[in-house]
């Protein structure tokens, strides 16, 4: 079996596709993607997740993909866990916040299982990231999902911006082992040689890092893959994502 350098990510949710996409930008692992709104069947996180893959494959016909997110309350033994969505859209946050109104332990945990498949009849491999953190009062913007009630450092996700939350996140540390099985596969990394380095000047632009002289580099202090980056006429450009998504700085 040989693993892909492009990945097909089969997702019906815009904000986990940007965030993979950022937290992959400088990997030299290509995302590309596909909506997809999956039955999800009951189950435990690895059956679900394992299920999504199956079903995915089957429908796109080659490698897919795909992640289920879980977000599980201490005190109810890991509920609602992969049925969060189904919670938020009936409660809201505020729902979510009640349920756990009658116990002191508000503790929580975020959940992301990634599912690679490499086609129909094979078996997923699953990479699983979980964050530690506790149900508060919801604060910041309700940009994502439940990202305003789950603190973590005395922040909730949606106080962070997209650099601090991608650092720290359950989505952050399932690429990982995502992104180490990938380079296991190629035999030692899947990025690309880099180019010749140039003059890096670094300077510091609203907490995101660049660099001039045609080296660009991404919050997380690597270099930014040129697929990323725009000639403009008079220089460099950046293109930016949208949303809550990867923010590039134009150093000009
Ligand atoms: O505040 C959040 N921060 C996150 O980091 C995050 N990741 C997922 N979610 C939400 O949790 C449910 C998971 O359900 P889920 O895994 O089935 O996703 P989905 O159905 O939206 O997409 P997909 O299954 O097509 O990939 C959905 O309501 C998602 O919006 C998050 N909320
Ligand atoms: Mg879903």
């Amino acid at each position: 079996m040989s693993a892909a350098k492009t990945l097909l990510f089969v997702t019906s949710n815009a904000n986990k596709l940007a965030e993979v996409k950022a937290i992959l930008a400088t990997t030299g692992i290509t995302v590309e993607s596909k909506s997809i709104e999956l039955i999800e069947i009951q189950g435990t996180i690895e059956e679900i997740s394992k299920d999504k893959a199956r079903r995915a494959a089957d429908n796109v016909g080659g490698p897919v993909l795909v992640e289920d997110t879980a977000l599980c309350f201490n005190a109810l033994k890991g509920l609602p866990g992969p049925y969060v969505k189904h919670f938020l859209k009936e409660l809201k946050n505020d729902g979510l916040v009640k349920m756990l109104a009658a116990y002191d332990d508000k503790r929580a945990q975020a959940v992301c299982t990634f599912a690679y498949c490499e086609g129909p009849g094979q078996e997923p491999i699953l990479f699983e990231g979980r964050t530690d953190g506790k149900i508060v009062r919801q604060r910041g913007e309700p940009t994502f999902g439940w990202d305003p009630i789950f603190e973590i450092g005395g922040s909730t996700y949606a106080e962070m911006d997209s650099y601090q939350k991608n650092k720290i996140s359950h989505r952050f540390k399932a690429l990982q082992k995502l992104k180490a099985w990938l380079e296991e596969k190629h035999g030692g990394g899947v990025a690309p040689p880099p180019a010749a380095p140039q003059r890096i000047d670094r300077r510091n632009l609203g907490g995101h890092e660049v660099a001039q002289g045609g080296n660009f580099f991404d919050s997380f202090g690597e270099e930014v893959k040129p697929r990323a980056i725009n000639i403009a006429g008079d220089g460099m450009g950046i293109r930016k994502e949208t949303g809550r998504g990867w923010q590039f700085d134009n150093p000009n």
